[in-house]
């Protein structure tokens, strides 16, 4: 039997780098899968349906959720975002690892069951002063998206303590390998042998 996939959590305020640092980071750690949420946000330039997000009307997305089909499903920034619960299953079933990029809310929930393990990681800007400068440098949001991001990103930061782990994305490099070792770190964890079997320490003293 394979055995089953661990769950991460990333969360982090908007603009403060989690998608640039997952990207990075999931190019070079094997059999580790990005969950695709779906969301009732407009696409940005640049982002693929299916890849990035699964854009779906309110409509579909309520029928989703009336359904149960979501693991967690939140209101962020005025739009729906939600977990697909089939697809994580999937993944977790077939051994791969899987990274939700959920906000506070949606981690809370997920933590919050606790039939559900998930390591859970949050990223920070080095300042907020920095988290603006790289949301308007990102140049794909109008003003007022700005405006509602920062409005939230106080509240957000004040969740950090709720994580297990914080990584803090100044330089992204520096960021990229703590994270890394927090992945392998977690993988690596004595009880997660890949038999299942206790270690026989007779055995390895022979
Ligand atoms: N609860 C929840 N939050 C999500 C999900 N997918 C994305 N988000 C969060 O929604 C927020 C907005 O994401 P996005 O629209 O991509 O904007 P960005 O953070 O400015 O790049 C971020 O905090 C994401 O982590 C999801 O499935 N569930
Ligand atoms: N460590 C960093 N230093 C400087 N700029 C960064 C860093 N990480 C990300 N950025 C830039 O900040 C902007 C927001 O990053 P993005 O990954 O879209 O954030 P998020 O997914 O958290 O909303 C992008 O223009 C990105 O290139």
């Amino acid at each position: 039997m394979t055995k089953s996939g661990q769950l991460f959590i990333l969360s982090a305020p908007s603009g403060a780098g989690k998608t640039t640092l997952l990207k990075k980071v999931m190019r070079d750690v094997e059999r580790l899968a990005f969950s695709v949420s779906h969301t009732t946000r407009s696409p940005r330039p640049g982002e693929t349906d299916g890849v990035d997000y699964h854009f779906v009307s309110v409509d579909e997305f309520e029928a989703m959720r009336e359904q149960n089909l979501f693991l967690e499903w939140a209101e962020v920034h005025g739009n729906f975002y939600g977990t697909s619960r089939p697809a994580v299953a999937k993944q977790l079933e077939q051994g791969v690892d899987v990274i939700l990029d959920i906000d506070v809310q949606g981690a809370a929930i997920i933590t919050g069951d606790k039939s559900v393990h998930a390591v859970s990681v949050f990223v920070a800007p080095p300042s907020l002063a920095e988290l603006e400068r790289r949301l308007r440098g990102r140049g794909t949001d109008s003003e007022e998206t700005i405006m509602v991001r920062l409005g939230n990103a106080a509240k957000e930061m004040s969740c950090a303590d709720d994580y297990e782990y914080l990584v803090i994305n100044d330089n992204l490099e520096v960021a990229a390998t703590t994270l890394r070792a927090v992945l392998i770190a977690e993988r690596s964890r004595g009880h997660r042998l890949p038999s299942g079997e206790p270690i026989n320490l007779g055995a390895l003293t022979k």
